[in-house]
């Protein structure tokens, strides 16, 4: 059995290059050669036929481990490397992420401890050259510890298994360590991340719908410290059947659509390799003087009808939205109210609101609140919009949307001109009285893989916006923000762009 090599890294880029054998397996010999970018594994026959060989990319490694075998008297030293490659692309079906862990024993003299260090040396340098795929810097440690919270009754209710099964081995593969929470009662998240020390965490990880994001966002930002609070990075883990946000965070880390478990092993790897990245908020006031903030969506008409009447095809899972679409198709709603907005090209390039935040200058009464964010780009509800706004002159809708992140649903590709989740803009879409069934029905059917925005579909208007207000007719019709009703009433909102962060993993330069 060849001893282990170091070589110089050349044109070949080879690191190490040694001989292995699999564990469990036949104690065949394997030739396991590191590069830069990749660890072969090629299978040692004596024949003259060529020997198969396949190999694992190190932007796909999540972890790497050494360790000595159990036995005293077995002189082997051990090395696990996991990854998660991307799987599904020859068989032309969704491709997703999907765990692949293997372990390889080394034995180059009867020395157990050189063995062992031989095996820590390999473990360490595809660590080291699988960091090198990452993102340049580096900001949450190699060993994370995360803050779960846990819906058990999302969705379909799968969401403690799919934990168990899904996430928690990746997790430990990944060296990472988690403290769990499943939550008993509605709010509870949301107090509990607006009351508690979060510093003993990197991140706090939804496992859940968005609902219980929309909870943690809010309960950040009602703590004294919330500027300093709603930069504790978040992540998502698909657990309900709105998982809006943890679709567009998949889409944004490179990953084709999917939905389900494979969605849920796509965010894994997301919070194994990512890291935080600018998360827009919307800060929205109601006629009420509340204050909600929204990472997602707000939507009022059939949309909103359809996230909420839908509730009692819970489960169906995601598939309860399209099911509901077509349900609500049969008995259209039209809804009156007036539109206006502020469009995203007028307004000052705004840079993240990243650590010097702008506090609130309240309009009402002209005195510095320095614990409240501002709403720079907003005038008092009772006052008429800014002259630089657009009014739609049009009053009848069948819906009106703004989203902030590429998918409204893990099949709802709405917004694909989103590229990040902090590009500072809203995506208005509404669409008024005079749009037809069928014209609907294109855009519904058009959303599931985005290509509706190349279609003419008439009298549906996609505007990019920084600031919006909403003033019902009527106080009739379901208003939503990231999924969640609240009352029908008049209000406002505006992007803070960057304002809170969530683990992503940025494509491109
Ligand atoms: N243990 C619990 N029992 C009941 N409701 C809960 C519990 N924990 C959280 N909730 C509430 O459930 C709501 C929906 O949660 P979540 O978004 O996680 O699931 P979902 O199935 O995707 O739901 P939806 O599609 O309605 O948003 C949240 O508003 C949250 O407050």
């Amino acid at each position: 059995m060849g001893d282990t090599q170091d070589s110089p890294s050349g044109p070949s880029e080879v690191i190490l290059c040694g001989t292995f054998t699999l564990v469990p397996g036949t104690g065949a010999p394997l030739s396991l050669i590191l590069t830069r970018k990749e660890l072969l594994i090629q299978t040692l026959s004596l024949d003259a036929q060529p020997s198969p060989h396949y190999s694992l990319a190190l932007a796909d490694c999540i972890g790497c481990r050494s360790f000595r075998g159990k036995d005293p008297t077995e002189l082997g030293g051990y090395l696990t490397a996991a990854f998660c490659p991307l799987r599904g692309e020859a068989l032309g079906k969704t491709i997703y992420r999907q765990r692949v862990s293997r372990t390889f024993r080394i034995e180059v003299s009867r020395d157990k401890e050189h063995n062992f260090n031989v095996a820590k040396t390999w473990a360490n340098r595809i660590w080291e050259m699988a960091e090198d795929q990452g993102p340049p810097s580096s900001i949450l440690p190699p060993s994370r510890r995360f803050l779960v919270l846990l819906n058990p009754f999302a969705g379909t209710g799968k969401a403690s298994g799919h934990f168990q099964t899904h996430v928690i081995p990746t997790l430990t593969e990944a060296n990472a360590t988690f403290t769990l929470l499943e939550t008993e009662r509605p709010k509870q998240a949301q107090e509990l991340v607006r009351d508690e020390d979060l510093s003993g965490w990197d991140a706090i990880v939804v496992m859940a719908g968005d609902g219980l994001l929309f909870e943690v966002v809010n309960g950040l930002m009602e703590r004294p410290d919330w500027a300093c609070a709603i930069k504790k990075p978040l992540a998502v883990l698909p657990g309900g059947s709105g998982n809006a946000l943890a679709a567009s965070v998949s889409y944004y880390s490179g990953h084709k659509q999917a939905s389900g478990t494979k969605l849920l092993n796509n965010c894994t790897f997301i919070l194994c390799k990512g890291q935080p990245v600018h998360l827009d908020l919307v800060s929205l006031t109601t006629s009420s003087g509340r204050r909600i903030f929204s990472f997602l969506s707000f939507a009022w008409g059939l949309i909103s009808d359809v996230d909420i009447e839908s509730e009692r095809y819970r489960f169906m899972g995601s598939a309860r939205f399209s099911f509901g679409t077509f349900v609500r198709l049969t008995a259209l709603r039209t809804y009156r109210g007036r539109l206006s907005y502020l469009p995203a090209r007028t307004s000052p390039d705004s840079t993240p609101e990243s650590d010097s935040h702008r506090h609130n200058l309240n309009s009402s009464t002209d005195t510095v609140n320095p614990n409240v964010l501002e709403d720079s780009l907003l005038v008092p509800l009772n006052e008429p919009v800014p002259p630089h706004w657009t009014t739609v002159t049009e009053d009848q809708f069948v819906l009106v949307l703004l989203l902030y992140q590429s998918h409204l649903g893990a099949d709802l590709f709405t917004a694909p001109m989103v590229q990040s989740p902090g590009e500072g803009v809203m995506q208005l879409f509404y669409a008024t009285s005079r749009i037809s069934r069928a014209s609907l029905l294109k855009l519904f059917l058009g959303m599931e893989k985005g290509s509706h925005m190349g279609e003419s579909i008439p009298h549906i208007t996609n505007v990019p916006v920084t600031a919006f207000r909403l003033e019902p007719l009527e106080n009739v019709g379901i208003m939503t923000v990231d999924g969640e009703s609240i009352p029908c009433c008049s209000l406002q909102g505006q992007i803070h762009k960057g304002l809170g962060r969530i683990i992503s993993i940025p494509q491109g330069p």
